[in-house]
């Protein structure tokens, strides 16, 4: 992997193009699992080292007072960093990669490559946050936002305004509905009305889906969740086909002061090596649970997008190669789902995704509690909600968990008058 130069000539270092792989590890030689695995950095290891090292260093001494070196500045780049966006470019089959402090400074980035009196349009089933980022953060420079069903395409078609619409800012699948929206036909739709497409993808990873090959721009993962994986980090990235929007990318990384420092870059690296394994188990532990709940009695509106009757099962396994880990479904009652997340002794009450634990929340207390209560019932975000992130435990301890937690739930919602029962 060649180092960037620190002459200001590229804002911020890191010329990651796929091509400066090594090619034992180019992208497309190799299947995901494999890149997973096999770092361009190691390859190039003088020492032959089994882990990269971490380059903890503000700073780089240059070769001369007008000679720039690799690096000057961690801010503007730095080996541990470009090592780990290298091998996120490959994965994403990109031109480059940038790996942030989180997934909402990566989402934040996106947004500041617009300019005042520009249009977004977004979906209206979000991450909370990233809900907040654009009803509250925003306006205030001056961008308008309209939310839209993003599973409609007519819809998303009628919402955006060619000329003014500069982003379309979609989820697939949703958080935390698990909705899915046609990426390639939505991406069609807004370059038409000369909008960049950015998919937040951290549901799936690229692992499991990749929406650059879908026809979007810009394709975004909290890499807190799945790569990281043990819930021990916080990280974002965005990787990118077009070289003039990874020039603009660097430059904001670096004029920004977002990119992930050397050490969380290596825990991402680490973390990065097991993601197939553990997505794999995480999957199919979910698709158990998902065939468990549809046959529960409690069980209403359950979503995932490995089940055949999920709304958008046919999109989704058109544009991805794994249904993924989280589910959602009401119970009808708030105290019932309150009794039931409260009852599990495995699935702990946790916000967040992706780590090797088995989570479970109720969205509108807890990730999307910053969209304001009116906001989510104008799009139906129920309050009832309950989503699961499935981990690596056995399988059959999960669902015996799930079991007496229902047991336990329904006995004490019963046990307690009155129940606030939902219409
Ligand atoms: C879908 C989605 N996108 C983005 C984010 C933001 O990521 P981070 O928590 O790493 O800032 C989250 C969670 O926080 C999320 O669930
Ligand atoms: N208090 C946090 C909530 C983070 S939610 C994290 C994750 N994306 C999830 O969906 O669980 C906040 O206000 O951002």
């Amino acid at each position: 992997m060649s180092p960037p130069s620190a002459s200001g000539a590229v804002p911020n270092g890191a010329p990651a193009s796929p091509e400066s792989l090594p090619t034992s590890v180019a992208p497309r030689k190799y299947a995901l699992a494999t890149l997973l695995v096999h770092s361009g950095a190691l390859e190039e290891d003088p020492l032959g080292a089994s882990s990269p090292p971490i380059y903890q260093t503000a700073t780089f001494r240059q070769p001369g007072a007008t000679t720039g070196g690799a690096y000057d500045y961690t801010r503007s780049g730095n080996p541990t960093r470009n090592a780990v966006e290298t091998q996120w470019a490959a994965l994403e089959g990109a031109e480059r990669a940038f790996l942030f402090t989180s997934g909402m400074a990566a989402l934040a980035t996106v947004t500041h490559l617009l300019s005042h009196g520009d249009h977004i349009v977004a979906g209206d089933d979000l991450y909370g946050g990233t809900s907040r980022l654009l009803a509250r953060v925003c306006p205030a420079a001056g961008l308008e936002v309209t939310n839209v069903d993003t599973c409609d395409v007519e819809a998303v078609i009628a919402a955006l305004r060619p000329g003014r619409t500069k982003l379309l800012m979609l989820e697939s699948p949703t958080n935390p509905r698990l909705q899915i929206c046609d990426i390639a036909a939505l991406s069609r739709a807004a370059h038409d009305a000369g909008a960049l497409v950015c998919v937040d993808n951290s549901i799936l990873t690229p692992l499991y889906q990749r929406p650059l090959d879908l026809g979007a721009d810009i394709s975004m993962t909290s890499a807190t969740k799945y790569p990281a994986g043990h819930s021990d980090l916080m990280a974002g990235a965005l990787a990118v086909r077009d070289a003039g929007l990874a020039a603009r990318l660097a430059f904001l990384q670096n004029a920004e002061g977002t990119g992930l420092a050397p050490h969380d870059a290596w825990l991402l690296g680490r973390g990065l090596k097991t993601m197939a394994l553990r997505m794999e188990r995480q999957a199919s532990n979910a698709a158990r649970l998902a065939a468990w709940l549809a046959a529960r009695p409690e069980v209403r509106g359950l979503a995932y997008p490995g089940l055949r009757a999920s709304a958008g099962h046919s999109v989704h396994v058109a544009q991805a190669t794994g249904a993924g880990a989280i589910l959602s479904f009401t119970t009808g009652s708030v105290e019932l789902s309150r009794a039931l997340c409260e009852a599990t002794r495995l699935f702990k009450i946790t916000v967040s995704f992706g780590g090797v634990a088995s989570l479970i929340l109720m969205p509108c207390f807890m990730s999307h509690a910053s969209i304001p209560a009116e906001v989510r019932a104008a799009r139906g975000l129920p309050d009832d909600l309950i989503r699961i992130s499935a981990g690596i435990e056995d399988i059959d301890d999960l669902l015996a968990d799930l079991e007496q937690a229902f047991d336990a739930a329904t006995k004490a919602v019963a046990d307690s008058k009155p129940a606030l029962a939902l219409k």
